[in-house]
C-alpha cells in the first residue's frame, strides 16, 4: 500500500513540486482514500484522485487600483476551480499577502471534500489575491474590491461559482463585491454569500464557522460522556471563526482563556466573558486594532508578543487562525497539559506532525474540513433561501446547521472507526467526502 501511495504522491509532486501547502493537503488525503480505493473495486484503476488533484480551472489576472496618494497598484487575483462533479464551485475568497497558488490549490482541494461533507449539492473551489487590507482606508477597500471583481465576474455566476469570504473579506468586502457584479451583470442573483441581511444574506452565515465548529466539538465530546460546561477553552485567531467559536464556547458554559491574531496572543486567566468578547469585536471589526489593545480595557490580561497560544493549560483547542499555525511541539504541550479534544476552525491549522501526535495519544482530533464545514454549508443554505426568493428564521437555519454537523460527525464515524473503537476523524471526512465526489464523477465519465 505505501508504495501505491508513494508512486501517487511522486508524481503529483513532479508536477506541483513547490506548492507546498498544496502537497501537504494531498498527502493527507492519499494516506487515508488510496486505501480505501484499493479495497473498493468500482473506485479502483480509474484514476479518480489523480483527476481530482488536478485543477479544472485555474484563473489569474491583473487587479490594478489607485490608493487614496492616487499610486496605481498591482495586484494578483486568482480563482480556483477545483470540482464540479456535485455542484457548482463553492468556497471563499482569501485577501492576505501571503496567497499565492499553492495556498489557494491548498483551500480548494479541501473545499472539495468539505462541501461534499455537508451533504449540500456544492462543488469546490477557492479565490483571492495578495492584496493586504491591513492599513487600507475604506475607500482603497472598495476600489480594490471593484476592480477584482471587474475581472472575476466574467467566471462566476449563481449556477457556476459562488464565492465567499474567507480570511481578510468579510461583510463589507463581500458588499463592494457583490455591488460591481450586480451593475456589471445588471442581474440581482445569489451569485456570493455571506450578504448582509437586507439584500439576500442568510441569518446566522456571520456564525455559522464558529459556531458549527463547536457544535462539532460537542458532538465529539458527547461520545466520551462530556460537554463544554466548565471546560477551558483555548482558541488562537480574533477573526470570524474565533469570534463566534468563543461565543458558543460560553453559551455552553465554557471559559475561552485566549484569542490571538498574527502579533501574538493575550491569555486572560479569569476567562473572556461576553462583555469581553463583544470588546475584542468592536476591536476587531470596527476598530480593525491589534489584539493587544485588549489590555487598555482589561489590564488583568497578558500579552505574549509573536506566539500562539498552545502553551496554555486547556481541556479544549480550538486553532481558528490559519494554516501551519499549531505544529508538533505544540500539540506535545496541549497533551502533556491534558489537552482531550482539538476541533479546528481554521483550513489545516495543524501540521501533518502536530496531527500524527494527537492521534497517538488517542484524543479526539476533528480536522477543520470536518469541523468548519458549517460555514460553507450555511453558504449552501443561504443559496437555497435565495433560489427560493424566501428568508428563513435564525432558529430555523440554527437547527439546520446543527443537524448538518451531526450528520457530518456521523459520516466520520461511519468511514473513520478504527478496530479498537478510537475514531480517527481524518480518514473518516476524507473517505466521507471522497465516495460523494467519486460516485458523481464516474457517473458522469471521462469529462
Ligand atoms: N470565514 C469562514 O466562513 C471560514 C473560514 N475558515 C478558515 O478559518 C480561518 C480564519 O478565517 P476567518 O476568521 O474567516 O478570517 P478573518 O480574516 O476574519 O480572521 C483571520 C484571523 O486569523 C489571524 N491570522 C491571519 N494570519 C495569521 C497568522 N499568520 N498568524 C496568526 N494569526 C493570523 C488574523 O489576525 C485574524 O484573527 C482561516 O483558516 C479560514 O480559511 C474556514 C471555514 C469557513
Ligand atoms: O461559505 C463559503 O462558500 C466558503 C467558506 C470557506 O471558504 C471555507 O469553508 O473554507
Amino acid at each position: 500500500m505505501k508504495s501505491k501511495v508513494k508512486a501517487f504522491l511522486d508524481l503529483v509532486k513532479e508536477r506541483n513540486g513547490h506548492e507546498s501547502e498544496f502537497l501537504q493537503a494531498v498527502e493527507e488525503v492519499a494516506e487515508t482514500v488510496i486505501p480505501y480505493i484499493v479495497e473498493n473495486d468500482i473506485y479502483y484503476g480509474k484514476n479518480i484522485l489523480l483527476r481530482m488533484v488536478e485543477p479544472e480551472r485555474v484563473i489569474m489576472f491583473r487587479v490594478c487600483w489607485v490608493d487614496d496618494a492616487g499610486e496605481i497598484q498591482v495586484n494578483r487575483g486568482y480563482r480556483i476551480q477545483m470540482n464540479s462533479a456535485i455542484g457548482p464551485y463553492k468556497g471563499g475568497l482569501r485577501f492576505h499577502p501571503t496567497v499565492n497558488l499553492s495556498i489557494l490549490k491548498f483551500l480548494a482541494f479541501e473545499q472539495v471534500f468539505k462541501n461534499s461533507l455537508t451533504t449540500l449539492p456544492m462543488g469546490g473551489g477557492k479565490g483571492g489575491s495578495d492584496f493586504d487590507p491591513k492599513g487600507k482606508s475604506d475607500n482603497e477597500i472598495m476600489r480594490f474590491c471593484h476592480a477584482f471583481m471587474g475581472e472575476l465576474f466574467r467566471h462566476i455566476g449563481h449556477n457556476t461559482d459562488v464565492p465567499a469570504g474567507d480570511i481578510g473579506v468579510g461583510a463589507r468586502e463581500i458588499g463592494f463585491l457583490f455591488g460591481m457584479y450586480k451593475k456589471i451583470s445588471n442581474g440581482f442573483t445569489g451569485v456570493l454569500t455571506g450578504k448582509g441581511m437586507s439584500w439576500g444574506g442568510s441569518l446566522i452565515r456571520p456564525e455559522a464557522t464558529g459556531y458549527g465548529t463547536v457544535y462539532f466539538a460537542q458532538k465529539m465530546l458527547e461520545t466520551k460522556g462530556q460537554d463544554f460546561e466548565g471546560k477551558s477553552v483555548v482558541i488562537s485567531g480574533s477573526g470570524n471563526v474565533a469570534q463566534y467559536a468563543a461565543e458558543k464556547v460560553l453559551q455552553l458554559g465554557g471559559k475561552v482563556l485566549t484569542l490571538s491574531d498574527s502579533s501574538g496572543y493575550i491569555y486572560d486567566a479569569d476567562g473572556i466573558n461576553a462583555e469581553k468578547l463583544a470588546h475584542v469585536m468592536e476591536l476587531k471589526n470596527v476598530k480593525r486594532a491589534r489584539i493587544n489593545a485588549y489590555l487598555d480595557t482589561y489590564p488583568n490580561a497578558k500579552f505574549v508578543k509573536g506566539k500562539t497560544p498552545w502553551e496554555i493549560g486547556c481541556d479544549i483547542a480550538m486553532p481558528c487562525a490559519t494554516q501551519n499555525e499549531l505544529h508538533e511541539n505544540d500539540a506535545e504541550a496541549l497533551l502533556k497539559n491534558g489537552c482531550i479534544c482539538v476541533a479546528e476552525g481554521a483550513n489545516m491549522p495543524s501540521t501533518k506532525e502536530a496531527v500524527a501526535a494527537f492521534h497517538k495519544a488517542k484524543i479526539l482530533f476533528a480536522p477543520g474540513k470536518a469541523s468548519n464545514a458549517g460555514g460553507v454549508a450555511t453558504s449552501g443554505l443561504e443559496m437555497t433561501q435565495n433560489s427560493l426568493r424566501f428568508k428563513w428564521t435564525r432558529d430555523e437555519v440554527d437547527s439546520k446547521l446543527k443537524d448538518i454537523m451531526g450528520d457530518i460527525h456521523k459520516s466520520c464515524i461511519e468511514y473513520g472507526t478504527d478496530d479498537d473503537g478510537y475514531v480517527d476523524y481524518v480518514r473518516g471526512a476524507n473517505i466521507a467526502g471522497f465516495v460523494k465526489v467519486a460516485d458523481a464523477m464516474l457517473a458522469q465519465g471521462v469529462v
